[in-house]
């Protein structure tokens, strides 16, 4: 099957999980894609494609391809490390073998990074980079590259931190850069990447990293130049009661009263983790149509608590899943987010708190909808982009469970038969067609070598 071909392509037999307005499912459905679009979507066998390419669905269940709204590519290469730390602990543990990175090094960290993701059926990444080494070359640009070569859809956040432990934040000077330099280099990213077209492969999100790592003047100005130059913010928020510690000494406010006074609301804004939310709290988040990244297996590997998942939900918060970094949690599985995400909510308000069908939901139209992209991905619909992922939920770790969403929510993630991003074949029975894996595999254990002794 060539990429973006002519030929159509038409999978049927597979149980269809739409996720469109209605969430229609097709027992035993089809969908057909032509160039990098959907065409057609509905019960049975389509009519007049008998030049298509055919996929045999029979055993799968077909769904979107799932949206990563949080991530840290970089640290790829730095997994397994400062493995029984809060976050704070962890954060200082770590920041000076980051502050070894460069271009080569972020390159191979997000390749394997994607590469990884694909195969969990991640069709849109985001990627929130604040590492910037003064000597590291273009580290950014090198995050970029990656994703085209693995082939999937980017958002990429040009992160920064500026406030480094002389005054008063938590990474040590050497880390970060200057406000100047910051925006400078913020405004020459979107520039030079960012295409807010319908289908577009990359945008961009300015992010600064954290109350506790950048100043109150780079928020605002930052702000100000994510609206002038039309695109989105990203930060982390409220991830542990560290943070709202710091929060309360320093500016004598919770992190959501700080970001609401520095204009860091609004449906272009999303944070990362959310868990210590109070109900007025969630009200802002709901009312100003911020939305939130919800990291249930980074929360729980730092033990940062339980976010309040259902609630955000509830109140219609847009809402999507993130694996996170991968130095936080070493699977960065897509499903096992859902998994987690499903698991966590009844744990902490009881096994109606979420449905696997809802789960299923901040995995696919959530994360869309937190990227502002609800119009194109996210969802099975005629006219949106063929960004889609086939299960086979018919072997011996999923047989027998009769609702296909529940044995993608709730067993292991199953073999995928196959990804399109775009309307390209990513992946083909577990494989990545875009890039070897193997060859990858190798460089990310050379770059982590390298750089952990870098850091002496
Ligand atoms: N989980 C997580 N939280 C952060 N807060 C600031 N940086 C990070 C990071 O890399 N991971």
């Amino acid at each position: 099957m060539q990429p973006n071909t002519t030929r159509p392509i038409v999978i049927q037999g597979a149980h269809v999980v739409t996720m469109d307005a209605g969430r229609a499912e097709y027992r035993r459905g089809h969908v057909v894609v032509e160039g990098n679009r959907i065409v057609a979507v509905g019960a049975g066998e389509p009519r007049g494609y008998a030049d298509a390419t055919l996929v045999d669905g029979t055993g799968c269940v077909l769904t979107p391809g799932l949206v990563n709204t949080h991530h840290h590519l970089y640290q790829w290469i730095t997994r397994g490390l400062a493995v029984d730390h809060t976050l704070f602990e962890w954060l200082t543990t770590l920041y000076p073998v980051w502050g070894g990175i460069d271009a080569d090094a972020v390159h191979v960290a997000a390749k394997g990074a994607l590469a990884h993701l694909v195969r969990t059926g991640c069709t849109t990444s985001t990627d929130h980079h604040y590492v910037v080494p003064r000597d590291g070359g273009d580290v950014f640009g090198a995050e970029i590259a990656a994703a085209a070569d693995v082939g999937v859809r980017f958002h990429p956040c040009r992160g920064s931190m500026d406030l480094g432990a002389s005054a008063g934040g938590l990474p040590p000077d050497h880390v970060v850069e200057d406000l100047d330099t910051i925006l400078v280099e913020s405004q020459r990213a979107v520039e030079r990447w960012h295409d807010p077209s319908f289908g577009s492969m990359l945008r961009i999100a300015l992010a600064p990293c954290s109350p506790f790592s950048v100043s109150t003047e780079l928020l605002k100005q930052s702000a100000v130049l994510a609206r002038d130059l039309g695109v989105r913010l990203h930060t982390h928020l409220a991830e542990t009661l560290d943070e709202q510690d710091f929060c309360m000494e320093r500016f004598g406010c919770n992190p959501v009263q700080y970001m609401e006074s520095l204009d860091w609301t609004g449906p272009d804004v999303w944070y990362a983790h959310a868990v210590h939310l109070d109900d007025r709290d969630i009200g802002v988040l709901a009312a100003s149509g911020t939305g939130a990244a919800h990291c249930p297996t980074s929360n729980a590997r730092l033990g940062a608590g339980i976010a309040r998942a259902a609630d955000l939900y509830a109140a219609g918060v847009p809402l999507g899943l993130g694996v996170d970094g991968a130095a936080s949690n070493e699977s960065c599985c897509m499903l096992e987010e859902a998994h987690h995400a499903a698991l966590f909510a009844r744990a902490r308000s009881g096994p109606r708190a979420m449905t696997v069908r809802q789960s299923l939901e901040l995995a696919t139209v959530g994360g869309a909808r937190v990227l502002g992209r609800e119009n194109e991905i996210g969802s099975l619909e005629v006219g949106k982009l063929a960004d889609l992922a086939l299960w086979r939920i018919d072997t011996l770790a999923h047989a027998g469970i009769t609702d296909p969403v529940a044995a993608l929510v709730l067993g292991s993630q199953p073999p995928l038969e196959l990804l399109l991003i775009d309307g390209r074949e990513v992946v083909r029975r577990d494989e990545v067609r875009t890039v070897d894996e193997t060859s990858v595999a190798a460089e990310v254990a050379a770059a982590h070598d390298a750089l952990v002794a870098k850091a002496g």
